[in-house]
């Protein structure tokens, strides 16, 4: 009895976060560092196609940067980062496309199939879904250049929704992955961080939650107790300055303080290695991971 009990429970403290978010637009970005195993990649799906089914719309754009630096590996083709972003030239470019668009938007799209749901992959390529131009990185280092030369690495100038808003209402689940285009046949590489705030943006998201591989932002990377729960944009910025956050966490930092300024509720970080870690913070009073606000 106790057991089910428990059971009920659970489902009852859904129920005010059900009734919330019915309706509402939930950005999530699926890091590559999150896609761990298989048994955890059907564990996210399934919560996607759950929250689909009790009336929330989420909208995934997901990464794959580990598998792209292994495929490079296996091609013999060295690549660097700056910033958090890969450095690309046109070799490194075909393998992101392959990879992000040939591979891991397919299989996100056939695993939510299985999982009972309907989804549409796209590139940003795709009905003008995402333009770019090229991005120039600021230098890390106090000397040289200002800027830096990354290649075909995008910055989104513009996302064009409505793709995106025709699929939210026929029932599917949108699967992005993060490549640009001018429009006048350039192509770029564009951090799936910056592209999930983007489209948060444009969809007038009430959150974004990004799953990646750590609890959330820590405020000593080697130390996963030192988890920061709660934090405003003002603080994230002043971790950004102080180099604590560093790595792959500034653009998923960046990218929220961004998304936050212009409108999205609310940013969570959570811990995509934790089974169920979307479902714990969407519906339950505890939340998980760092969530960022105004
Ligand atoms: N302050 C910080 N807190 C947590 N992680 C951090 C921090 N600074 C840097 N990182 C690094 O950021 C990484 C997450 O970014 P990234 O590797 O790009 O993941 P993803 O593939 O999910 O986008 C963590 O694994 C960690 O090494
Ligand atoms: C410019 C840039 O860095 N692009 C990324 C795109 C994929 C990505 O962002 O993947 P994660 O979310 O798994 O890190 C890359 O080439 O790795």
């Amino acid at each position: 009895m106790e057991k089910y009990l428990e059971k009920t429970k659970v489902l009852i403290e859904a129920l005010p976060y059900i009734k919330k978010f019915y309706g509402k637009t939930i950005v999530i970005k699926y890091g590559g560092h999150a896609m761990v195993s298989d048994q955890l990649k059907e564990a996210v799906i399934n919560d996607l196609v759950l929250m689909k089914f009790v009336g929330i719309n989420p909208v995934v754009v997901h990464g794959g940067g580990p598998e792209i630096s292994r495929m490079l590996n296996k091609l013999n083709i060295r690549s660097n980062f700056i910033n958090g972003l890969r450095v690309t030239d046109e070799a490194t470019l075909e393998v992101v496309e392959m990879v992000l668009v040939g591979k891991i938007n397919k299989e996100i799209v056939g695993l939510i199939e299985k999982a009972g749901g309907k989804a549409v992959g796209l590139s940003g390529k795709d009905a003008g879904l995402l333009k770019a131009h090229k991005k120039l990185a600021k230098n890390p280092e106090p000397t040289g250049e200002e800027y830096l030369d990354l290649g075909y690495v995008g910055e989104i100038t513009e996302v064009n929704p409505e793709i995106l808003l025709t699929l939210i209402d026929k029932g599917y689940i949108p699967v992005v992955a993060p490549v640009g285009s001018n429009g006048n046949g350039e192509f770029y590489n564009i951090n799936a961080d910056e592209v999930a705030a983007e489209v948060a943006v444009a969809l007038k998201a009430d959150k974004l939650i990004v799953l990646t591989d750590t609890p959330g932002i820590l405020l000593n990377e080697k130390d996963e107790n030192s988890l920061l729960s709660k934090a405003s944009i003002a603080e994230v910025q002043e971790l950004i300055n102080q180099g604590v956050i560093r790595g792959g966490m500034i653009p998923k930092a960046e990218s929220a303080i961004n998304a936050i300024k212009r409108g999205v509720g609310s940013v969570h970080i959570i811990d995509g290695r934790i089974a169920h870690s979307l479902l714990l913070e969407i519906f339950t009073d505890a939340g998980v991971g760092t969530m960022l606000t105004a």
